[in-house]
């Protein structure tokens, strides 16, 4: 059975810092025979403002991270899944990527996230991604991998059960959610969330997280806990989070693996057949 990775880190605004991080990971996966690695969201960097993010943005063709692990994809022969910024055409935004990279090392699928992150916690995150992020337009349809047939979201996204749905209903039988969940929304709300849109797709979902502060003030800090779920809701891989007693992100350089069994979910579907009523809710069909 082919083995999924995935590999939790914690960015800085440093590429050259992350890349490093990055090829660690991809260095144990390939050792330990995975047939994908699966990294967080925004890997490349996490800025500490709007600006920052901006200004810090590369083009894929030149950003010294994205080739840098197009180049350990093809060395390991690794497909790799890692969230990236791209800029827009305009320049003025970026938009919060995912890329497949393959086996050779070329990107063949790229995803925008659609749901951006605009909250204000009473005494706790603030924090406004539409402020620097330009939200995508369309779900990609799930593609053919060594793990089975894949389906892109990223982090916020997954408090919305639609574009799961939909992905479900185009073949996914892998849904994607790298991450940089804050602390307290992860505590509340990540582990239950990760499991139901596995129960409800009836998919894996494969979440690769940061984990740990971001930055040296500790401005912004992310919860940690990557994880495999089956399509049963079962955890069947995970990594710790939160920080330790020296104020470091736990498990960061760490990856954790599942087989990934695709004849369990063809099991699952059939022995629990969810036949929706979309006559009924054709508004959400
Ligand atoms: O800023 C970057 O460069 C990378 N992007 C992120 O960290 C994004 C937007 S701020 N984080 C989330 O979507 C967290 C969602 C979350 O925590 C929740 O839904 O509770």
């Amino acid at each position: 059975m082919p083995v999924a990775a995935i590999g939790q880190l914690c960015s800085t605004s440093s590429m050259t810092h992350n890349l490093s991080q990055a090829r660690s990971l991809i260095a144990k996966a390939a050792s330990a025979g995975a047939s994908a690695l699966f990294l967080p969201e925004a890997s490349d960097y996490i800025a500490p403002n709007a600006a920052a993010t901006i200004s810090l943005c590369k083009p894929v063709e030149s950003s010294e991270f994205v080739l840098g692990i197009q180049k350990e994809a093809q060395k390991h022969k690794l497909p790799i899944n890692v969230g990236v910024h791209e800029p827009t055409s305009d320049g003025k935004k970026v938009k919060n990527t995912l890329l497949w990279i393959d086996a050779h090392g070329s990107i063949i699928h790229r995803y925008q996230k659609l749901h951006l992150f605009d909250v204000e916690i009473k005494d706790g995150p603030i924090l406004k991604e539409s402020n620097s992020v330009e939200k995508g337009t369309s779900i990609l349809d799930p593609f053919s991998t060594g793990v089975g047939k894949v389906g892109l979201l990223i982090c916020f996204d997954l408090r919305f059960p639609e574009p799961s749905l939909a992905l479900r209903h185009r073949g996914a039988q892998i849904i994607t959610y790298p991450s940089a969940f804050t602390v307290p929304t992860g505590k509340a709300h990540w582990e239950t969330l990760l499991r139901a849109r596995a129960i409800e797709t009836q998919s894996y979902v494969i979440a690769a997280a940061q984990s740990g502060p971001h930055n040296e003030e500790k401005t912004r800090r992310s919860y940690g806990h990557s994880m495999i779920v089956d399509p049963w809701g079962k955890v069947v891989a995970e990594l710790g989070g939160e920080e330790d007693e020296n104020g470091r992100g736990l498990d960061i350089g760490e990856i954790a693996f599942a087989e990934i069994d695709v004849d369990l979910v063809e099991k699952v579907r059939r022995e629990v057949p969810l036949l929706r009523r979309t006559d009924v809710y054709p508004d959400i069909g």
